[in-house]
């Protein structure tokens, strides 16, 4: 079963002096249910035009985008934010936490938002924290937390409330490479072992190692696709390989270290 599927999705972004410029162009993506699939490609390709699109953000100006069999473009605003509170799950570059609520209260707040009662809650807070294992940081705040547990809480709060499609953007871009490495274990454990089916933007090829199946983009268009074998240092080098045929300014994060 797909969760998301886009059939010649387009983006044009209109300028103040009315030239047109086209970020997406026919692009066809799906995502099936528990697939853990990861977007590459140059600057200005366009992934963080796709990510805005796949988010409920932004509108797309041609083309389909379907998310857990729903077309959430169609949809009223009170509708839309109802769609994107349940439906998806986001984790950001910059973490996204509130620096006001404690760790604990960061992540239910997706339910407490649902009306959840308490000790729903805690029944769902438990195996995630535990698995996650942050439970020795719950009643901290958040700026007590290192960067990579503060990845660690945001994929808490993006995953609790079970969404069908987690969308994560640059995930491990502020964090050393060792809390990078924690993250994208801890990323794959929520992909294999509660089923978490992931779409992630990266730079890096070290975390999008970690990915089923890439998809490069260029010129806003989809270019090639690589799907992972048994080893992921394998599967580091051929998303090398791809990133040097495709050219473009990767960020420069492309130095080895799988
Ligand atoms: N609001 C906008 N108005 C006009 N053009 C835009 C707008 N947003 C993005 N673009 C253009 O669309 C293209 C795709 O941009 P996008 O940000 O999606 O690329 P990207 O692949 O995420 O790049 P990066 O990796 O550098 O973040 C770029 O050429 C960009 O200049």
């Amino acid at each position: 079963m797909s969760v998301l599927k886009t059939t010649g999705l387009g983006k044009v972004y209109g300028s103040t002096k009315n030239v047109l410029y086209t970020a997406l162009k026919d692009v066809d993506i799906e995502v099936e249910k528990g697939e853990f699939v990861g977007v590459m490609g140059p600057s200005g390709s366009g992934k963080t035009t796709l990510l805005n699109i796949l988010a409920t953000i932004d509108k797309p100006s041609s083309g389909k985008l379907e998310i857990n069999g729903i077309d959430p473009t169609v949809l009223n605003d009170h509708k839309l934010a109802l769609f994107r509170r349940r439906e998806l799950g986001f984790v950001f570059q910059d973490f996204n936490l509130l620096d006001a609520l404690s760790v604990k209260e960061n992540i239910i707040l997706p339910l407490v938002m649902e009306g959840m009662k308490p000790k729903k809650i805690e029944e769902r807070l438990k195996p995630i924290v535990e698995m996650l294992q942050i439970e020795q940081l719950l009643n901290k705040r958040t700026y007590e937390i290192s960067g990579g547990q503060k990845q660690r809480t945001a994929i808490a709060r993006a995953i609790i409330h079970e969404p069908s499609l987690l969308l994560a953007d640059e995930l491990t871009g502020n964090l050393d490479s060792k809390s990078a490495k924690d993250v994208m274990d801890t990323l794959k454990k929520m992909n294999e072992e509660l089923g978490a089916t992931i779409l992630m933007v990266t730079h890096d090829p070290f975390s999008a190692s970690y990915c089923q199946r890439i998809i490069f983009i260029k010129d806003g268009q989809p270019f090639t696709q690589i799907n992972r074998g048994s080893s992921r240092q394998v599967f580091f080098q051929q998303i090398l390989d791809v990133q040097s045929m495709l050219g473009g300014d990767f960020d420069d994060l492309s130095f080895p270290r799988a």
